[in-house]
């Protein structure tokens, strides 16, 4: 799925609904016959009821998302990197110079970085989004370029971003997952790049759930005692001065995106937290499933899940990061994750290891043989 790729971030609308609305109104929640047939068709399947575990419950997650039993295998896969630069790296919250996004880009787009390698072992394709990295990039192939701004102003001062912004990124996400949804990807997985953007992170999972900054915020790329006391500060500044302490909106009862959420996510969130959040939104409209990655993308799905709540029914937790916030994040979207690896990188790879367990767990429902079709006795009922 290479080749360079210009979209417009202009926030489009069609027959009076915007993009965004549209997306978020052609989300269906689980399909309770698909559900249902799935819990039955594993039951019949030749080895005892429950012997795969979580696997059996994330193949009926997939059917209903699907609306049919058994649901697509989820393959081929693609990653989307977000990639987007912050304001509050200014306040000192991580060791790393923000020069780091771009020049990981570039790894990126080399093939060079841990994404890579793990795409590769899982047959994923590789697109890397600039959707607000502070220097201007070169087209390239893999690369499409929908910069909405040179990174956001900082958090912890006033609002990161415009609510128009937010939407414009949002929107650039939704059009990411369209594009590789039409070129055939049947699984989306989600991937971010941004210094300090595990500060923006934590904000957004302190205004979605209500938690305090010093339970959610963690060491990100690996910050000092004397920093993360400083990063804990940091977040509780920016709920307060943005007055997001009390908590967040979500969900309002006309079915349209709040706008609570949107001017949450607007002021504590990221280029790329609202990017992916669009991503995911784009995924499950297009009934296509979505495999989280680590903490950003953790807290880009609570802002989805404020706007869109059927959004989570197409959503799998692929791991849990080291970041505390992440389990937080889960916790408030009903989500397990597969994979507990003590990873803290990013990029998308805690997603593109859990795809092929993912990917098993649905092959079972199309090629295991069931007691009656194998003639193997089942236990007395
Ligand atoms: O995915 C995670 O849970 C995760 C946890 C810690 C760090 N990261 C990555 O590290 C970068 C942000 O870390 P920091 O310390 O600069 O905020 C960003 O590029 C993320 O992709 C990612
Ligand atoms: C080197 C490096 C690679 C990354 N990949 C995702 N986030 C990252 C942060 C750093 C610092």
């Amino acid at each position: 799925m290479g080749g360079m790729t210009l979209l417009n971030p202009f926030h489009g609308t069609l027959g009076g609904m915007t993009i965004l609305e549209q997306t978020v109104a052609a989300i269906r929640p689980a399909d309770p016959a698909a559900l249902a047939e799935a819990r039955a068709h594993q039951d019949r399947l030749t080895k005892p009821r429950g012997a795969l575990g979580v696997l059996e419950e994330v193949a009926v997650r997939l059917a209903g998302a699907a609306a049919v039993n058994p649901p697509p295998l989820p393959a081929p896969a693609a990653l989307a990197i977000f990639a987007a630069d912050h304001g509050v790296h200014a306040q000192g919250v991580t060791p790393w110079p923000q020069e780091v996004t771009v020049q990981m880009v570039g790894n990126f787009l080399a093939g060079g970085a841990v994404a890579n390698a793990f795409a590769a072992q899982t047959g994923a394709s590789v697109t890397v989004v600039d959707v607000g990295v502070a220097a201007d990039l070169a087209p390239a192939p893999g690369l499409t370029i929908s910069k909405v701004a040179h990174g956001t102003a900082d958090l912890s001062l006033g609002p990161a971003m415009t609510v128009a912004q937010a939407v414009a990124a949002l929107e650039a996400g939704i059009a990411v997952a369209r594009d590789l949804v039409d070129r055939g990807a049947r699984c989306l997985i989600t991937g971010d790049m941004g210094i300090a953007n595990t500060t923006a992170s934590a904000a957004l999972i302190c205004a979605f759930t209500g938690h305090d900054a010093e339970a959610v915020t963690g060491r990100g790329t690996g910050v000092d005692d004397e920093t993360l006391a400083r990063k804990i500060e940091v977040v509780r500044r920016a709920l307060r001065v943005n007055r997001l302490d009390a908590g967040a909106g979500g969900a309002d009862a006309s079915g349209l995106p709040s706008p609570d959420a949107l001017k949450t996510l607007a002021a504590v969130g990221g280029l790329e937290h609202a990017a992916l959040a669009g991503f995911v939104l784009g995924g499950a409209a297009l009934g296509v499933p979505v495999i989280l990655d680590g903490v950003i993308a953790g807290s880009a799905a609570l802002a989805a899940a404020a706007l869109a709540p059927d959004v989570v029914d197409h959503c799998v937790a692929g791991h849990r990061s080291a970041e505390p916030g992440h389990a937080v994040a889960l916790d408030h979207l009903g989500l397990r994750p597969l994979v507990e690896l003590e990873l803290r990188l990013g990029e998308g790879t805690g997603g593109l290891l859990a795809h092929p367990l993912v990917c098993a767990a649905v092959r079972v429902m199309h090629e295991v043989a069931t007691f009656d079709s194998a003639g193997v006795t089942d236990k007395e009922a």
